[in-house]
């Protein structure tokens, strides 16, 4: 199968290096600066699991239909990744976005119909350094990929059969979006409580009123998720809380660490899509409010408002 990975970032590189080294079919389609880097360097991959030094095919445009495309771009990026990806987008295509959130399966679905974009959402911690080394920071790489309709569940199964030999077993979800709802709820809750309180979840639960932050923000999220159709499990609510509460924990989301260093953000993407959300629905969310006027703030101070 003839994959096509839109970025090689910390998600596109570490899954599509990853499945290139098995030997499976990946171009990668980049910009130029990192089709230089990667075309001198190739795609390295520091990981717990094994480095990688690979070889990549990488291109700047795009003439012909692939099999798949993976879609890897900050959600800030959507807009020229879904023209980029255009040309690749034939009859029998599948497109396999792997952004945080959601509001991105409406843009996917406008633009080449809800029948090619299938569900997906990972669940791992990678960055790229600035010499385009991926570093995958911990052991998790959990990834999970679905059909959305019942329509598309060949074609899922035979993409992800295509992606078992890259090492990371990927998940075949029977409710993808129940997933993807269930992780937008997680991050949220994790990136509107770390960066409105600038501090990791330790650091937080220090705080008097902290663990109760913590817990009225998860409820706001997962009212909105229910509101939406996807009640979060009572599993995954009891372990996502004992993550976001848990003493000592160094735990940050990305969300606060690109803050911290000064980049942009998705913060419109997770909290402004979860908050307008809230509000269709009529639902009360004051922590998130917050936490969405505080990203909104920090967004405005970037760009250089008054
Ligand atoms: N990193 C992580 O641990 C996790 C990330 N996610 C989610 O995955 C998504 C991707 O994140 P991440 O991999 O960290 O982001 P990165 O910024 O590391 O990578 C995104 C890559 O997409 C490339 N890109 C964007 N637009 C285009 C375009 N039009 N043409 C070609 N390349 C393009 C960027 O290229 P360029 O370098 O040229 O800008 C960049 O290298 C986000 O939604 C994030 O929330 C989810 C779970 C964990
Ligand atoms: C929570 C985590 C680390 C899970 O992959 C994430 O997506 C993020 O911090 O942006």
């Amino acid at each position: 199968m003839r994959l096509l990975i839109l970025g090689a970032g910390g998600i596109g590189g570490y899954y599509g290096g990853r499945l290139a080294a098995s030997g499976a079919d990946v171009t990668f389609l980049v910009r130029e600066r990192r089709a230089e880097q990667l075309a001198r360097d190739g795609l390295v991959i520091t990981s717990p699991y094994g480095d990688v030094t690979q070889k990549a095919a990488a291109v700047t445009a795009i003439a012909e239909p692939f099999d798949a495309v993976l879609l890897s771009c900050k959600a800030y990026d959507l807009d020229s990744a879904v023209e980029a990806i255009a040309p690749a987008v034939g009859p029998e295509t599948v497109v396999l976005p792997l952004l945080n959130g959601v509001r991105h399966l409406d843009a996917l679905d406008a633009r080449f119909g809800a029948d090619k974009v299938l569900g997906g959402s990972v669940h791992i911690m990678v960055t790229m350094a600035a010499d385009g080394t991926i570093r995958h920071l911990n052991r998790l790489q959990r990834f999970v990929m679905g059909a959305r309709s019942a329509g598309q569940q060949d074609a899922a199964a035979r993409l992800h059969a295509a992606l078992e030999p890259g090492g990371f077993r990927p998940e075949f979800s029977a409710d993808v979006m129940q997933d993807m709802w269930e992780k937008f709820t997680m991050l949220a809750t994790f990136a509107g409580l770390t960066c409105v309180m600038r501090a990791s979840v330790g650091q937080i639960m220090e705080a008097e009123e902290g663990e109760a932050l913590a817990g009225a923000l998860l409820s706001e999220c997962a009212s909105v998720a229910a509101a939406n159709g996807h009640p979060p499990r009572q599993p995954f609510l009891d372990q996502s809380l004992g993550m976001l509460t848990a003493k000592g924990s160094a735990a940050t989301a990305s969300m606060l660490r690109d803050t911290e260093n000064g980049f942009r953000t998705e913060h419109e993407h997770i909290l402004g899509d979860m908050r307008r959300r809230a509000r269709a629905a009529g639902l009360a969310t004051p922590v998130l409010a917050v936490a969405l006027a505080h990203m909104q703030a920090y967004a405005a101070r970037q760009a250089g408002a008054t």
